[in-house]
Parts: C-alpha cells; structure tokens; sequence
C-alpha cells in the first residue's frame, strides 16, 4: 500500500466524539492504515509476567531494577529500559510475592508509566495524537477502579517513584484514563494479553457490527487496520470493542463498564439480534412463542413471549442473572485441559440447555463454536476416528456460526478465517468416506472436493494476512499446503 494515500478522514459529532470515516471506496480486505503503539504494557489485575516480552515469570528480576524479567535479554528489551532507570534511581524494587500465578497490583504503574515516558520521549506525537483522546474522567470517578488507580499508579509514581519533579497527579490522573478509555487488548509473544495504545485506531468507533479488523504483528506490536467488507466513501469505520459472539445484554454491559457509553447500534436496538436469534430464549410456558427483550436499548425494560395468548414474562435482572449463571459454567469448561473431556462436558452442556436457549443464542453458540474446533483435535476424536454423524455434526456447526457471523461480523475476519479452516476437513473427509464406501462415482466425488478447496482458499488468503508466528497465521499457513495438496489430489483423480 502505498503509505502517502489517506484512506480516511476523521469527523466528530455529538454521539461518537471523534470518529473515522472512509474517505474512498474500500475493497474488502483492503489495508487502511498501519498504526505503531505509543506504549504497550500489562493490564490491570495481570499475574508477574516478564517485563520485556510479557511471559510467565517466577523469581526471576532484572539485575538493575529488581522487577520482573524473563532473562538477560528481556533486561535489555527497550519496552523495559525506559521504566528500568526510573525504578533503579529510586531504589524502588518489586516486592516478591507468594503466589506468581495471581493478579498483582504492582504491575499496574507499568503501563501509565511507559505512557507518560513516551510522552516526554516525543512530546510533539503526544500533542498530536494523545492529547485528545477521550478519558470520561467523571464517570471513572465513580468507580472503584478510580481508588485502585490512585493507590497503585498515581500515588505509587509520586511518592516513591519520584516523579513529583517531572509530572504532576493530575497528568497521571488522565494518563489512567487514556489507558481505560483507548487501549486494546492484544497477544503477546510471551503468551499473555496485554494492552496497547494506538492513537489512530483508538479513533474508530464501536459498532457490534463492525466493518473493520485489525491485526497485530507480534515482532513490534505494530496493528493493520482492514476493510472486513467494501466500504463506501463517507461511511464511519467501526471496531468492534466487545466479543461479537456474546448476547446484548453483555455486549452492552461490558460496554458501559470499560468503555462508559451505552450502545445503540441496530444490532442491539433489534430484540433478535438482526434474526440471529443471539439473545433469544424458547418459552418454558408453551410451544408458540420465543422470549424476547421488549426494548433492548433499556436496561430495565421486561422480556416477553412473543406469543400475545401465553403472556409469559420476566424481568431483565433475572434475564441478567441466569445468564452470568450459564457464562461461569462456560468458563469453567474453558478452563478444561485439551482433551474428550472437552468435547463430552460440552455436549452435555448443549443438552443442558436445549429446552432453554434458541438454538442460535449465543450461549449455545459459543459452545458449537468452541466444538466445531474441538471435534478432529483431541484424542479419541480425532478426524480418522470420527464417524460420519459426527462429521456430520462437526460441519452443522461450522456453517452455523459462519451464518451468524455473515450477520454480525461480516466479511472477511479471523474468527471466519478459521471457522472455513475447520469446515474444510469434515467436509473433505466425508465426501471421501463416501467414495470409499461406493456410495458415490469418482465424478462426485471431485465435485464435492471443490467445497473444501474453497474453504481452504478463503481460509489462506484471510489467515495469510495475519502475524505468521501466531496461532491463526500458522493456521493460515496450513491451509496454503493443503490447498496446494487437495489441488494436487483432486488432479490426480
Ligand atoms: C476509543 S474512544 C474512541 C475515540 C473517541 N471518540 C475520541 O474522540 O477520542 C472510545 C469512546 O468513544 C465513544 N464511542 C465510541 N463508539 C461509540 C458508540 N458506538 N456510541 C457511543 N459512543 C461511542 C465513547 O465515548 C467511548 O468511550
């Protein structure tokens, strides 16, 4: 891409703030922008990890400032210098702790305070790019995290950082905002999440249909910015800020708490989620109608059956906390090892709530989702040892969340990338199943391969724009081979 050509403007209005629009017409998957990050760093509430490249730690400090380091080589990691002389000049070591695999509050200093070095690195890029970005310092002060932010950063870098003499409370008052209010979650080569500032991505506002992705290469944290479909000249560009998997409620309320807005985007101001039915519940008083929200921009508002006769009704707290009910069985089976486990508690999951959810509601779609990658990988199922019904299985859900997601995430994203990754070896190994079992001619059987040829093209050329070194552009990679091999087979037939 050609770097001089500005692909967007940025606009600002009463509803967003500032905002980002396309100032041409984008081709799906088309490079927007690239964006470097003014401070990467832990986020709150983080385990120790390793100051230079965010991995796991335990007992082992940098030989200057005593915080934690992975070695001798992340010592020297220019992440960590900067903070390593203000830490060394005031004497001011980590305090051990018992337990290395639980959140540690000193670990948040680490990232307000690279931000506020960066600041006085390059003051012109911060009058640039950071000064105006939103910190809803009122509403942050109502909050708990508010205190927390005082104690553990400002007060911290103040008092026993030393750092009266080059910044004031209130400058890292507004740095913790700018932290809360823009910074993104993104991997890291060491394994653990971390949080990042990009000052122009940071500009896009949110929408659960958004029509951009980004991307994160993991050798210097820079982001790409795309075009997930085509964009029309004049139209916004939207992140998604939230799990566009999850159901309205918590997409709105995860919203409100870290980013202090309430979204009325018209997948949230619709009761069935745009038709995907993601919130949706079967009525427990009779077979005609569904529960919906009766207005889901208004957190008070009841959930009817849609069935006028029955009259059935609940209010939208008990809706809230069945939900968070189901989500804490849904993480505890996140936390399962890789193994039958997996798939079997699961499926017994899956029945557990048939009678409950729409098929399509995002609790039920979260675990097809997570089983339509399972299934082929963990031991006594892999995809020599599935039979058909299970393939059979395996492809139903594949082709359900990337129906849901040509609604809610359309176009081109990782999460489809994959999906058509996973799609394709079901697919392939039941036409071949077929054919061995003479069910069907060698002519049908290389029409049927054309499918997951095709997967495994979408799924290359998606995952191919990904960093290399992770999970989903190894993925990427794999799919190029296979694409290269089932073309190969199909030819040979
Ligand atoms: C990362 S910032 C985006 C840039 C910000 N508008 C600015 O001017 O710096 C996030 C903030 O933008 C606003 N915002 C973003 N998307 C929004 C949306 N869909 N509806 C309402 N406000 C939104 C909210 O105030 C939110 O806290």
């Amino acid at each position: 891409m050609a770097e001089d050509v500005c692909r967007y403007d940025v606009l600002k209005n009463e509803k967003y703030g500032r905002y980002l629009v396309a100032n041409k017409d984008l081709e799906c998957g088309e490079l927007i922008f690239t964006d470097t990050a003014i401070a990467v760093g832990p986020k709150p509430d983080t385990p120790p990890l390793c100051l230079g490249c965010y991995c796991p730690v335990e007992n082992t400090l940098c030989s200057r400032c005593g915080w934690p380091v992975c070695g001798a080589e992340c010592e020297q990691s220019p992440h960590h210098l900067l903070e390593c002389d203000v830490f060394t000049q005031a004497k001011e070591r980590f305090q051990s702790v018992e337990d290395w695999s639980a959140s540690c509050p000193q670990l948040d200093c680490i990232t307000p305070l690279r931000l506020f070095l960066a600041k006085e690195k390059d003051p012109e890029r911060w009058a640039r790019e950071v000064d105006a970005m939103e910190t809803h310092t009122e509403e942050r002060q109502k909050r708990a995290t508010w205190r927390a932010d005082q104690n553990n950063v400002v007060d911290y870098l103040i008092d026993r950082c030393k750092l009266g003499e080059r910044c004031t409370r209130e400058l890292l008052t507004r740095i913790c905002g700018i932290l809360e209010v823009n910074a993104v979650e993104i991997p890291s080569r060491g394994g653990f999440s971390v949080r990042a500032i990009y000052p122009r991505l940071a500009i896009a506002a949110h929408s659960c249909v958004p029509n951009i992705v980004h991307t994160i290469l993991q050798s210097d944290y820079q982001v790409q910015i795309r075009a997930a479909v085509s964009i029309k000249s004049g139209e916004p560009l939207h992140l998604s800020y939230t799990h566009v998997l999850s159901p309205t409620i918590v997409r709105r309320e995860h919203l409100l708490e870290s980013k202090f807005f309430s979204c009325e985007c018209p997948r949230c101001a619709d009761p069935t989620e745009l038709d995907t039915h993601m919130s949706t519940l079967k009525c427990s008083k009779c077979d005609n109608g569904v529960i919906l929200a009766s207005n889901p921009l208004d957190n008070e508002a009841p959930w009817n059956c849609t069935d006028k006769k029955c009259g059935f009704k609940t209010s939208s707290a008990a809706m809230r906390k069945m939900l968070a009910v189901v989500q804490a069985e849904l993480d505890q089976l996140d936390a399962l090892p890789l193994g039958p486990e997996a798939i079997e508690m699961r499926e017994a999951t899956l029945r557990k709530y048939k009678s409950v959810f729409h098929p399509c509601h995002s609790m039920l779609l979260s675990l097809k989702h997570a089983l339509a990658q399972l299934y082929g990988r963990v031991e006594g199922y892999t995809l020599d040892e599935l039979p058909d019904l299970v393939l059979e299985r395996k492809i139903e859900f594949c082709r359900l969340v990337l129906k849901t997601l040509d609604v809610i995430s359309p176009g081109e994203s990782r999460m489809r990338g994959m999906m058509i990754y996973e799609l394709h070896a079901p697919l392939m190994y039941l036409a071949r199943s077929e054919f061995s079992a003479g069910l069907i001619s060698q002519e049908k059987l290389k029409e049927r391969l054309q499918e997951p040829l095709q997967c495994l093209s979408d799924a290359a050329r998606i995952l191919g724009r990904e960093d290399p070194q992770s999970p989903e552009g190894i993925t990427g990679t794999i799919a190029h081979q296979s694409m290269e091999q089932l073309k190969a087979s199909i030819e040979s037939l």
